[in-house]
């Protein structure tokens, strides 16, 4: 199977990927979408027509875009409460065209856990978009060819799904390796959608946006910032030539979420406006999709993991 690639180049903006797209009536969800490379994403749908809900825990923080575009709105949307995520799908009317899964968090510096017990980053990163898609899954089925967008990172190449202790309950908590974890565990959910719903219609795809400089940072440390070449000794940030601006950054996750070029491709892993090879993962590597982030078992795996924790949280919502 060969890999997807498209014209557009690695530094192409989400706006250059969606030119002469037109998305009107379309409807798209953007979780984390009132900041970094979200906000940019939110802006590209919305600029190529779509009617795009921004989702996200203070609607206070979307007010620029709701100002900015007649098609966004605004909800609240707490990824790492299931209860609030709950509340997000019951009030949600009508089909859904694309979720693109954005929001995130990295590297909390101290072990946290959500009201199910759930490692934080797991819990908001995963949990949280696996609750929200299922509890949209009958909106994504009246869309037709519904997309789901999972924005995962490269990170995730520094390791997979720990089945026997996702929530560093018997090993040393670790802010990477959970982020890491968090990561892999959306690139399988990209893939557990793409092998369940595809009668639906319903498509999956998760990418890695590059190195972009936003709020995510702000927990890594002032010693790994300036490792990366990101951050000078007195503690400015740099941009060196690797990273991406936040335009280039939401660049994949639009073309997931709406490019006509994209009809039908599902299961894959792309960054660059490409997709990516699969390659082993481990120390060291720095680009590809790991063998471990797409394995059919795995995902099958973490659905039958996750699904009696959601199903218990979102009880009356949504059909899977
Ligand atoms: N910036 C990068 O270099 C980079 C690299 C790889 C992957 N990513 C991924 O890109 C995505 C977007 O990150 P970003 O760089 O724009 O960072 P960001 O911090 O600007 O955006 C993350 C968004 O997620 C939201 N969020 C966090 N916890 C939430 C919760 N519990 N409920 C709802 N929303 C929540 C935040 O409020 C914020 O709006 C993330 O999934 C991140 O892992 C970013």
């Amino acid at each position: 199977m060969s890999l997807v690639s498209t014209p557009f180049e690695p530094r192409a903006t989400a706006a250059d990927v969606l030119a002469g797209v037109d998305l009107t009536g379309k409807r798209m969800i953007v979780t984390g979408g009132a900041s970094g490379l979200g906000a940019e994403t939110v802006r590209a749908l919305a600029g190529a027509g779509a009617r795009v809900t921004v989702a996200t825990r203070n609607a206070a923080h979307a007010k620029a875009l709701v100002e900015e575009f007649a098609g966004v709105d605004v909800a609240t949307l707490d990824l790492a409460d299931l209860a609030s995520v709950r509340t997000f799908c019951a009030g949600w009317e009508g089909p859904v065209d694309a979720i693109v899964a954005n929001a995130g968090v990295m590297a909390l510096p101290t072990h946290q856990k959500n009201q199910q017990g759930w490692e934080l980053q797991l819990a908001t990163n995963f949990l949280g978009h696996f609750a929200l898609i299922t509890g949209l899954r009958p909106a994504l089925q009246a869309a037709g060819r519904a997309r789901v967008v999972m924005v995962s990172s490269g990170a995730h190449l520094m390791g997979g799904f720990d089945f026997d202790d996702p929530h560093f309950a018997r090993r040393p908590y670790d802010p990477f390796a959970a982020y890491a974890q968090s990561k892999t565990a959306d690139v399988l959910l990209a893939v557990g959608v793409s092998r369940r719903w595809a009668d639906d219609g319903i498509r999956a795809n998760a990418c890695a946006p590059g190195f972009i400089h936003t709020n995510l940072s702000r927990h890594i440390p002032v010693e790994t910032m300036q490792a990366m070449g990101a951050m000078d000794t007195d503690g400015h940030l740099i941009t060196p030539d690797y990273f991406k601006t936040p335009e280039q950054g939401a660049a994949t996750s639009v073309l997931l979420a709406a490019s006509p070029l994209l009809e039908g491709v599902t299961g894959r892993y792309f960054e660059d406006n490409k997709e990516l090879a699969v390659v082993p993962g481990g120390p060291g590597v720095t680009t590809g999709v790991a063998e471990w982030a797409v394995d059919p078992a795995a995902a099958d795996r973490l659905w039958d993991h996750a699904f009696p924790v959601v199903n218990e949280a979102l009880p009356d919502v949504g059909s899977r």
